[in-house]
């Protein structure tokens, strides 16, 4: 690679002309769809949900006024509230609903738009904007709630990239430098002898990768496969870089994984602040939230004071019966809103200020709260997971990153996926080290997570038998755990539910597909199999009547429609229960891991399936036991690598073949 500026032109020019692409791509997906389907038609596709009627207004956090929507009780009744794929940080429209005019296009709705911020059966949760909140009229009124597309993220990575790139020569970062091939990368020197580690339950490689990421001068790259260890080798960075006073902001590509960090770092009671919003947020770490630590702190008093005053006006809106009236109450809450953005922005920079460890997701770190924050590293974990123009956003405010990740886990996800877009699926870890070679990472090995049984096939299949597992892990089985019994189940390592026979076939799915503007919004997301959700949880309970504690399981699923079929069965008895997919479980792990696997056709289609990076995430998330659901006479027929894993765990795994008719009623 040619080491000048012109590379470095050149490849910010591409990434901007793909993100704008993707941009446009997002827009108009969801544009056609909303233009050519009727208020019906969105239904159907679970675009949109009408009948719903605001049960109330108050001000959240950030002084944002949130509403909550609650569905007719015909609807609550027979169907819950719950829209397919409606998830925490979509982005909606809420406009009253013009009863008999079926035939509106809703191309461009008029209506107010929000941020989701909960989603559960009785009821939705969205923090709108107050600048079109007038749109909404009669808050009495039935509304209409439609999904639109989002495309803010690429908004923000395209204004990172362009500022990237409009860095003039002489003002370029370390990190921008190595990054383009300005200048080479020198590893640093290493001196173990005497360095006092903070665990000293860490391995050579974990130590050498420690000493390594304190000593670079730029950057420095955590290179292993699942389990060994990347986010327990950053933790130890982390805690270094508070004993030497150095300021670090740590993000993730996702919620889940900086959580995973924060999580991990409470336990040492190390000060932080998370941003992000409270509802995204794992429970344990919520007492660290930007938000919760305003409302708890002396400043923050002043702060609720005004939010309290907004809240009257907000009821008095609902109450306000002519329009005039109405209007200038929202005039009021907008100038309230001004004074409080003003106090509260003082009261965020003063606790910004003093904080040494500060959390975000990579696009959070885009956020305004922090836009003028300098720390001195940036630590990026799951980075492999990450677009490239995604890490850009935090890496712009420090002289130095250090990022831990797998290339052989989840890639970037290109929401709509187009394959002219593919080259922006790559991450800056793996260009870094297609860049810069090996020079630049120190790698693990010794896995400290999965059963020797779990951990082969994956080893075999993508690491060239290279990971190993540790003494204390290779053979845990559930049956160690404290208070549970020896069972067929605890004893086994790896159990295989074969579905095959046809009687477990994916269920079609529910939303109308026909349109291809919805197919696309939709692609690879609407798969569910409703007997293998039954048999999950069947397993799930035999696990439990032994006595593994709900908290200890996972059950993970490449769908997110199964990932609904199997909430509605297990959720309400198991509050700790983690269902999810498998995209959202990279980076943690659980003691036992239920794999639903959904495909079962007679095409021989594994869609998701196929990608290898999604299925190593999934298998390597257990530490003791994974039980593994799924089709072998359809999965057997997709790639060699699904073949040759179902061939694998019909010798190795225990082999079970379900009675379907045990599940026939159990709907
Ligand atoms: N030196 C060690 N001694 C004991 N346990 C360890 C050690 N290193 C890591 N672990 C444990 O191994 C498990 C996996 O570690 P961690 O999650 O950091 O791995 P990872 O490489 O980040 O995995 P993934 O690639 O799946 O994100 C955790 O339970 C962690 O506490």
């Amino acid at each position: 690679m040619a080491l000048n500026m012109e590379y470095f032109h050149d490849f910010l020019d591409k990434q901007l002309d793909l993100l704008e692409k993707a941009c446009q791509a997002e827009q108009s997906i969801s544009h056609d769809a909303l233009a050519q389907l009727s208020p019906r038609g969105l239904r159907s596709s679970g675009l949109a949900w009408s009948n719903l009627s605001i049960s109330r207004w108050y001000t959240g956090l950030g002084g944002k006024p949130i509403v909550e929507l609650v569905p007719d009780g015909a609807d609550l009744t027979s169907r819950g509230v719950q829209i397919v794929d409606l998830k925490t940080g979509d982005i909606v429209v809420i406009e009253e609903q013009i009863p008999k005019r079926q035939s509106k296009s809703y191309a461009h709705p008029s209506g107010v738009s929000g941020v989701v911020i909960r989603n559960s059966r009785q009821k939705i949760t969205v923090a709108l904007d107050i600048n079109k909140i007038n749109s909404i009229h009669d808050t009495s009124k039935r509304m209409l709630l439609i999904k639109i597309g989002n495309d803010a993220p690429y908004r923000r990575m395209i204004r990172t990239i362009t500022d990237v790139k409009s860095t003039a020569e002489e003002n370029l970062s370390g990190i921008m430098k190595i990054s383009f091939g300005v200048s080479e990368h020198t590893p640093p020197e290493m001196i173990l002898d005497g360095f006092e580690f903070l665990d000293e339950n860490l391995n050579e490689d974990q130590k050498e990768a420690v000493l390594f990421a304190l000593g670079a001068e730029n950057i420095a790259l955590i290179h292993g496969p699942p389990g060994t260890g990347k986010t327990h080798t950053l933790i130890e960075i982390i805690r270094q870089s508070v004993a030497r006073g150095i300021r670090v902001l740590v993000c993730g590509p996702s919620n889940i994984s900086v959580d995973n960090l924060a999580d991990k770092l409470a336990q040492f009671r190390i000060p932080m602040i998370r941003l992000g919003h409270p509802a995204r947020l794992l429970p344990t770490v919520l007492s660290n939230s930007l938000d919760v630590v305003i409302q708890d702190s002396d400043s923050g008093a002043l702060v609720r004071d005004i939010r309290k005053e907004m809240d009257e006006k907000l009821i008095l809106v609902k109450k306000a019966r002519i329009v005039t009236e109405r209007r200038q109450i929202w005039e009021n809450i907008r100038e309230l809103r001004i004074d409080y953005r003003t106090r509260e922005k003082k009261c965020t920079d003063e606790i910004l200020n003093t904080s040494k460890i500060v959390l975000a997701t990579l696009h959070g770190a885009g956020s305004h709260l922090i836009k003028e924050q300098k720390f001195e590293v940036v630590i990026i974990d799951e980075s492999g997971q990450a677009l490239e123009a995604q890490s850009w956003i935090p890496l712009v405010k420090a002289s130095k990153c250090i990022l831990a990740g797998d290339h052989l886990q989840l890639g970037p996800t290109i929401p709509k996926s187009d394959a002219n877009l593919q080259p922006l699926g790559s991450s800056l870890f793996e260009r870094l080290i297609r860049l810069h070679g090996p020079a630049i990472k120190k790698s693990l090995s010794l896995q400290y997570r999965m059963n020797r049984v779990i951990m082969q096939y994956p080893s075999t299949a993508l690491y060239q038998s290279s990971l190993k597992a540790a003494s204390q892990v290779q053979n845990h089985l559930l049956s160690d755990l404290n208070g549970v019994e020896k069972t067929d189940d605890t004893q086994e390592p790896l159990v295989y539910w074969d579905t095959q026979g046809g009687f477990f076939r994916e269920n079609a799915s529910n939303i109308d597909e026909s349109n291809p503007a919805v197919h696309m919004l939709h692609k690879n997301e609407s798969k569910s199999n409703s007997m293998e959700a039954a048999l999950c949880n069947l397993h799930l309970r035999s696990l439990i009547k032994s006595g593994v504690q709900s908290k200890d399981i996972a059950i993970i699923t490449p769908y997110s429609a199964q990932v609904t079929a199997i909430s509605e069965r297990a959720r309400q008895d198991y509050p700790d229960l983690e269902i999810g997919t498998v995209d959202g479980f990279q980076g943690r792990e659980k003691e036992a891991v239920i794999l639903s696997l959904v495909r079962s056709n007679d095409h021989g289609e594994t869609g998701f399936l196929a990608d290898e990076r999604r299925l190593n995430v999934a298998m390597t998330r257990p530490r003791r036991h994974l039980c593994v659901i799924g089709d072998s006479e359809t999965i057997g027929r997709g790639s060699h690598y699904l073949k040759n894993w179902i061939e694998f765990l019909e010798e190795h795994a225990d082999l079970r073949y379900p009675d379907p008719s045990l599940f026939y009623t159990s709907k």
